[in-house]
């Protein structure tokens, strides 16, 4: 393998050689050792697992789907589609806007009016992207478009993660965990759509087919409770999806009823005697402000879900001393201000410099 990043490993992507990237660079996130939470569930629980964070923050828009994007557009501007769409919570918006810009093909995206976070929707509109906004929630969005996707018969390329170029992409993210330490016990991820936990699962597998690892790791999905349609089917030891027809969360990327991956997300948990777990809101933001203020790690809501998760399986003793623990924090917080001023504690205020000055010298 050579350079880094997801295009480091091209002899293992499905991408003939014909076919020039488009590429920012992306992939090759830090995997951070979460050494404050650590000592904090060694005092709380008695208990302290090896735990790091992969942050897909710092991808070049923010989050893990430009690992995605970057595959899908290389092959869309290689077949000189005319028209590319996407529906999104956000991210994947944000990604392929500003992939599809620098590939040079034409973008539409359709989102839920007004339940994209602002930082994702102000990308989307910046990178240059067709915006419909339909009033409904991301579900009415994905069936618009693979309903103009089927009726356009190939004139419209889709981009979504049922795409399986995208996941192409986003198993990088095992490579890169599995290159810098090997295999963990849990690799605790964010579930919407599903594609992403998926994707890694798919990712180490093809080390173990290709003898470069020795074991696997139990995939663990954090759903939030309001938007938990794999979650609740998989506590009730159900083979399909429960969809919500409401889906309901502060963490707005996961806010899915109907997960299109969702075969594939229940197999690679299967599979890996993994299992999902729900989240409440209340234990998103908190898990946002705990990675944010205990390791200086800025996630979006969703992105934080996965330490929410750690949280509730070192609690019920599924997660122990030596396990070992990659959270997937999948998007940055900066995509989401208005969950970042919820997560935040203290504000005082100064009218002046002189007591904003004496305001701090009396913390001296
Ligand atoms: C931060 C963040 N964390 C987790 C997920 C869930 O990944 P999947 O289970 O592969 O869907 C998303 C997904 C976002 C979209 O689906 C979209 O942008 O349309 C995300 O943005």
């Amino acid at each position: 393998f050579r350079g880094r990043g997801v295009w480091r490993y091209r002899p293992l992507l499905p991408v003939s050689d014909d076919v020039k990237p488009v590429t920012m660079g992306e992939g090759g996130t830090p995997l951070i050792r979460c050494e404050n939470i650590e000592a904090w569930l060694r005092d709380r629980y008695g208990v302290a697992p090896r735990v790091y964070v992969k942050f897909e923050g710092a991808n070049p828009t923010g989050s893990f789907k430009d690992r995605g994007m970057t595959v899908i557009a290389s092959i869309a501007r290689s077949l000189r589609v005319k028209l590319v769409a996407a529906a999104s919570t956000g991210n994947t918006a944000s990604s392929a806007a500003a992939y599809t810009a620098r590939a040079g093909l034409k973008m539409v995206l359709v989102l839920p009016k007004g339940k994209v976070a602002k930082g994702k929707l102000g990308q989307s509109i910046l990178y240059g992207a067709t915006i419909i906004e339909v009033d409904g929630s991301f579900d009415d969005a994905m069936k618009a478009v693979q309903d103009a996707v089927e009726a356009s018969k190939g004139g419209i390329y889709p981009f979504n993660s049922f795409n399986p170029w995208r996941l192409e992409g986003q198993k990088t993210i095992a490579f890169e965990i599995a290159e810098e330490i090997g295999v963990p016990d849990f690799v605790i991820v964010p579930v919407g759509n599903g594609g992403n936990i998926s994707a890694i699962w798919k990712g180490f597998n093809e080390l173990h087919k290709a003898g470069l690892i020795d074991k696997l790791p139990r995939m663990v999905g954090v759903q939030a409770e309001g938007a938990a349609p794999l979650a609740t089917a998989f506590e009730k030891g159900l083979d399909k999806p429960l969809f919500v027809d409401k889906p309901e969360t502060v963490a707005t990327a996961i806010r899915i009823g109907r997960p299109v991956n969702w075969m594939k997300a229940l197999r690679a948990v299967k599979e890996s005697g993994g299992l999902f777990t729900k989240v409440s809101d209340d234990e998103i933001l908190s898990a946002m402000r705990m990675l944010a203020s205990m390791e200086g790690v800025g996630a979006e809501p969703a992105g934080a879900s996965s330490l929410a998760g750690l949280l509730k399986l070192v609690e019920d003793g599924t997660i122990g001393n030596n396990d070992t623990v990659v959270l997937v924090a999948t998007g940055h917080a900066l995509k989401d201000p208005d969950a970042m001023l919820r997560a935040s504690t203290k504000m005082l205020h100064a009218s002046s410099s002189s007591e904003a000055a004496k305001l701090l010298l009396e913390m001296a």
